[in-house]
């Protein structure tokens, strides 16, 4: 199928990378280091705030210790909820263990290869989900293929955009990359989100990959591929796969973003937030 649109929004979970590797390494990395963590950075305003928001989340009282907290977020991690007080938590150790060398994302093999074609043909990439910001860039920083963060323009979590499930998270979203509704598109495993985009205006693709925890999931009538390689994505004015460039295309990677625009979470900044030096 395809579509022409300006921006393609990434989810990571399910969609470009297999839950099973999050639940998996990343969740066994996680557990063991969240307590440490919350005690190492008790002053910090993000984990103070992050340790509050689940003790009122997870029915504790407002004095709770420090083990009531860890065995609420140890819970979540059991039950994959995504909490945001638990993504912020995660994100922060996550980024460290990325920049410590300890941590190596997963990518779908069908997945670099489209995002490099449509990046070159002048379609902007930006990221979408519940994992914080701060490890989305190392996520991207860190895969087999290579640093693929020079391609992504933006990283939005449900702190900055909102929740996933809310058309009002790909309304700002869509405000901060200076694009309409409909010149964006969503790419996710959940049908949830997929209702929510499309109810926002934007364009949508179900990615129902074998295996995967939404494989079962009613997509109802949104349009669902297996694998990227079903995905044509062109920019407006642009140009298809071995044509060369139109007039009124842009080049890859500008954007709002690049351009120094307001409003966006530009990959350069973003990529502070992992520790380490670009
Ligand atoms: C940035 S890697 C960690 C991803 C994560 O924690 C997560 O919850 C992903 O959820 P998604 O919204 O991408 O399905
Ligand atoms: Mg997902």
């Amino acid at each position: 199928m395809t579509h022409t649109a300006r921006v393609v929004v990434l989810d990571i979970e399910g969609t470009t990378s297999a839950a099973g590797f999050v639940q998996g390494d990343l969740y066994d990395y996680a557990r063991p280091r969240l307590r440490p963590w919350i005690e190492a950075h008790a002053d910090d305003p993000a984990i103070a705030a992050a340790v509050s928001q689940t003790r009122a989340d997870g029915g504790l009282s407002p004095d709770a210790d420090v083990d009531a907290v860890v065995a609420v977020l140890h819970g979540w991690m059991d039950a994959d909820v995504k909490a945001t007080p638990l993504k912020t938590i995660q994100g922060q150790l996550w980024a460290a263990g990325f920049a410590a060398g300890e941590l190596q994302s997963h990518f779908f093999a069908d997945v670099v290869p489209q995002l490099r074609a449509w990046h070159e043909r002048g379609v902007r990439l930006a990221v979408f989900s519940s994992g914080s910001v701060a490890s989305q860039v190392p996520w991207f920083r860190h895969a087999d293929a290579g640093d693929l963060t020079p391609m992504i323009e933006d990283y939005f979590d449900t702190v900055s955009a909102g929740s996933k499930r809310e058309a009002s998270s790909y309304e700002k979203i869509a405000s901060a990359l200076g694009v309409a509704g409909n010149e964006a598109l969503f790419l996710t495993d959940l049908p949830a989100e997929l209702d929510a985009a499309t109810a926002a205006g934007w364009q949508v693709v179900g990615v129902r990959r074998e295996g995967e925890p939404n494989y079962g999931g009613d997509f109802g009538r949104h349009p669902v591929v297996a694998t990227f390689d079903e995905v044509d994505v062109v920019a407006p004015g642009g140009f298809a796969a071995g044509a060369g460039r139109a007039a009124g295309g842009f080049a890859a990677g500008a954007g709002p973003a690049a351009d120094g625009g307001a409003g966006g979470f530009a990959a350069g900044a973003a990529g502070e937030a992992d520790g380490e030096q670009s």
